[in-house]
């Protein structure tokens, strides 16, 4: 079975959850997948893909996301990765395909990512801290969409699926899919 690692970086939970959300609807699209904190992984080998999601907090990305892409560069590389943001405090993220911050986009290319998505965050009313609180005076709220968030998940079991048959370490385990009849398997 494909094995995918679901690592993120966040501050108050909210992208956490969004991992969590993607890690189990890779499951149930038949991969192996694991959700972590990126300040826990200490060695990405044992994985056949990744997705890595950072919050955004002033313009860039989650200091642990940062730091998962300088320490794991190389072996991301040798490994479809996916990256996602998490963050406006608005529905913009639903209306449009959000790029991402410059950053992101040198994380993007530093790890050769197939693909980047910006997904809207959550602040709690109550959040706390000084900065958090006056952010939250105006924008508290949950705007991520759980549902375009799965849909994106089941692009990425789709795309390890086609992949699996012909390429590098997610060839060697092709389970998601089956080459016989085409068929997921969700086992
Ligand atoms: C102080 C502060 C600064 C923020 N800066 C940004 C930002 O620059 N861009 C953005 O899209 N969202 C920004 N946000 C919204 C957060 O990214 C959002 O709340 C996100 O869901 C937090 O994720 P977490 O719960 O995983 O920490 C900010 C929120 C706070 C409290």
């Amino acid at each position: 079975m494909t094995r995918v690692l679901v690592v993120h970086g966040s501050e108050r939970g909210s992208t956490a959850e969004i991992a969590g959300w993607i890690g189990d609807r890779l499951r149930r699209d038949g991969c192996d997948a694991e959700v972590r904190a990126a300040g826990s992984v200490g060695d990405v080998t044992p994985y056949d893909a990744v997705v890595l999601g950072g919050a955004l907090y002033a313009g860039r990305w989650h200091r642990d996301a940062r730091r998962f892409v300088r320490r794991h560069a190389r072996a991301l590389r040798d490994r479809p990765v996916w990256l996602f943001s998490s963050g406006p405090l608005d529905r913009s993220a639903d209306d449009a395909d959000l790029p991402p911050v410059a950053h992101v986009v040198r994380a993007c290319a530093a790890v050769d990512a197939r693909e980047h998505r910006t997904f809207g965050g959550r602040l709690a009313r109550d959040a706390r801290g000084f900065i958090a609180s006056r952010v939250a005076e105006s924008a508290a709220g949950d705007y991520r969409d759980p549902e375009r968030i799965r849909a994106w998940a089941d692009e990425i079991a789709a795309e390890l699926a086609a992949m699996s048959p012909a390429q590098g370490p997610v060839a060697a385990q092709p389970r998601c899919w089956n080459p016989s009849d085409g068929s997921r398997s969700l086992s």
